[in-house]
């Protein structure tokens, strides 16, 4: 068993208390993502299971070895294991791709490293890619490489440092799914830093949310995107929409009707009602289910490529909520529907201003 625990975590760096009692948890052959804004800690954690920082206190292992425990048991990062793939691949520029690769692989024999290279390139699809030196390599193909490389000497674990960044959308979101699948079928766990919610929750197998030094939350992709823990965390991981609501006997009261909150919500009393736009549906009025849900018109549509922001007015109550709508043709502004939300709702005692720093809520988000 390979899985990483990270008990207790804490590290200061001078006076500044950056990690305050972390724990984590990435079992056995999963990919799990530590997911947060700039600045909350990510690169400190992923350094100090490296063995790149020293614990203050708390203790880090995989599978039952120790890799370090408070300030005085520290495994040198070489003896841990570890394998790295930092944010731009860091390759050496004057070694050739079977080298670089080769390189984690010490003084191992020379059959036993170049049929290691060849296979893990294969893995990667790199096999024909030994000879070229990293400069006549793509972004992308250099991050395979530095993938090879860290999964060479056959770790325990690989850390994965926003390994993507550098690339441009597209090639982000392809390469992605490689390396998803070349870490499934080298079984290896893996932790992922990431500050960009969509690439933590489309390849994670488990998310750890990170802020201010503290795990604030874990769960699976779906869990933490569909149930998050505060009214921050649903706006930092997607789009929403927050409007007041009242709890009273376990339903929500609002603009949009009656609504089932989440088991794990707030208590009674006023707050804001958390809605993903894709659970906000509506219908024309003569269409079918144009009964079910109150009554509003549509007030604005912008096209987005693959769907439509749909901007919504509730009758008589002067909210609006956009909802995000596949429906082709787009109905006409103006045109009388009838809204309702699909599933359950989050609810939050508090004002309707959900506050993260990356992704403020905008004013159409509270109209
Ligand atoms: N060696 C260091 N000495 C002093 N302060 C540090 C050191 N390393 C990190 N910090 C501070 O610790 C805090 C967390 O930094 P860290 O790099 O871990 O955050 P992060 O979540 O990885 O952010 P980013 O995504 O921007 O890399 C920051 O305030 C940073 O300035």
């Amino acid at each position: 068993m390979s899985g990483l625990i990270v008990e207790e975590a804490e590290k200061t760096f001078g006076r500044t208390g950056v990690l305050h009692g972390v724990d984590l948890e990435v079992p056995d052959g999963s990919l799990g993502a530590l997911l947060g804004p700039s600045g909350c800690g990510k690169t400190t954690l992923l350094r100090l299971v490296a063995g790149f920082e020293r614990l203050d206190a708390g203790r880090i292992s995989v599978g039952d070895r120790v890799l370090a425990e408070g300030r005085s048991n520290h495994v040198r990062p070489e003896r841990r294991g570890v394998g790295v793939v930092p944010q731009e691949g860091a390759l050496f520029p004057h070694l050739s791709v079977a080298r670089n690769v080769a390189f984690g692989l010490g003084r191992r024999g020379r059959t036993h490293r170049r049929g290691r290279t060849e296979e893990v390139l294969e893995l990667v699809g790199l096999s024909g890619y030994a000879d070229r030196m990293p400069h006549e390599l793509s972004g992308g193909q250099q991050q395979r490489v530095a993938l090879a490389r860290a999964l060479a000497p056959e770790p325990a674990l690989v850390l994965l440092d926003e390994p993507f960044n550098a690339l441009d959308p597209a090639l982000r979101s392809e390469l992605r799914e490689e390396v998803r699948q070349v870490l499934r079928t080298a079984g290896v766990t893996a932790l992922l830093v990431t500050h960009d919610p969509e690439e933590a929750l489309s390849i994670a197998d488990g998310v750890a949310l990170m802020r201010e030094g503290v795990i604030v939350q874990t769960g699976t992709p779906r869990e933490v995107y569909e149930r998050p823990g505060d009214a921050g965390l649903a706006t930092y991981l997607g789009e929403t929409v927050v409007i007041p609501g009242e709890l009273r006997s376990g339903r929500v009261e609002c603009a949009l009707g009656t609504l089932t909150p989440y088991t794990g919500t707030d208590g009674p009393g006023e707050g804001s009602v958390v809605v993903r736009p894709e659970r906000i549906v509506f219908a024309v009025e003569g269409e079918r289910d144009a009964d079910e849900g109150v009554p509003g018109r549509i007030a604005d549509v912008t096209f987005a490529g693959h769907d439509s922001v749909v901007h919504l007015a509730v009758e008589g109550t002067g909210t609006r909520v956009k909802a995000r709508s596949h429906r082709h043709p787009v109905p006409e502004i103006g045109a009388r529907v009838r809204i309702r939300v699909s599933g359950e709702v989050a609810f939050f005692n508090g004002a309707a201003a959900p506050v993260w720093e990356e992704r403020p809520a905008t004013a159409a988000d509270l109209r």
